[in-house]
């Protein structure tokens, strides 16, 4: 069942800008309560910055669903991981829309503004949000991501 309910934080660099605002007009058409942190025009930026507002904005409680745009969503993707409790998925078809929920439980997903359309963003967006976390294995295999972001692990000092 879709959560129409569910509040989004959508945030983009100057190449996801143009998807971004034809994509939040579509969304909070369809009633969804949505927080725009930027960028608000195509004018250059970095995309990190707009990964953090997302993530913070996420953290902070203010929306339970993130959407990041950078020109191919890859870097925006890469950001977003690195911050503990992130689990951003780049999206490209049907498929991984679903699947991100259902399999990733992913709380931000990410698209290419220079690689997809605004029909093919609207339509993945819903089918992520209609979908629904299956738990069991998939959450094992959560729990184990959750424990690399630990202080013992790879790379903490
Ligand atoms: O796609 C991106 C990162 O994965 C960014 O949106 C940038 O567009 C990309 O790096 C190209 O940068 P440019 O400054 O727009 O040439």
């Amino acid at each position: 069942m879709e959560s129409s309910q569910s509040r989004i934080v959508i945030g983009s660099d100057h190449a996801g800008y143009p998807l971004k605002e034809a994509l939040r007009k579509r969304l909070e058409k369809d009633g969804y309560p949505l927080l725009d942190v930027g960028t608000f025009s195509e004018e250059s930026v970095d995309y990190p910055d707009y990964a953090e507002k997302v993530a913070r904005a996420l953290h902070a409680g203010e929306g339970d669903i993130g959407i990041l745009l950078c020109g191919t969503g890859i870097g925006v993707s890469i950001a977003a991981n690195k911050i503990k409790g992130i689990r951003a998925a780049l999206i490209y078809n049907d498929e991984t829309a679903s699947l991100a929920h259902r399999h990733n439980n992913a709380n931000v997903i990410c698209f290419g503004g220079r690689e997809v359309s605004e029909d093919q963003a609207h339509t993945w967006t819903r089918l992520f949000l209609s979908a629904s976390f299956e738990g069991g294995r998939h959450q094992r295999r959560i729990d184990e991501i959750s424990a690399l972001e630990s202080p013992g692990n790879i790379g903490h000092s």
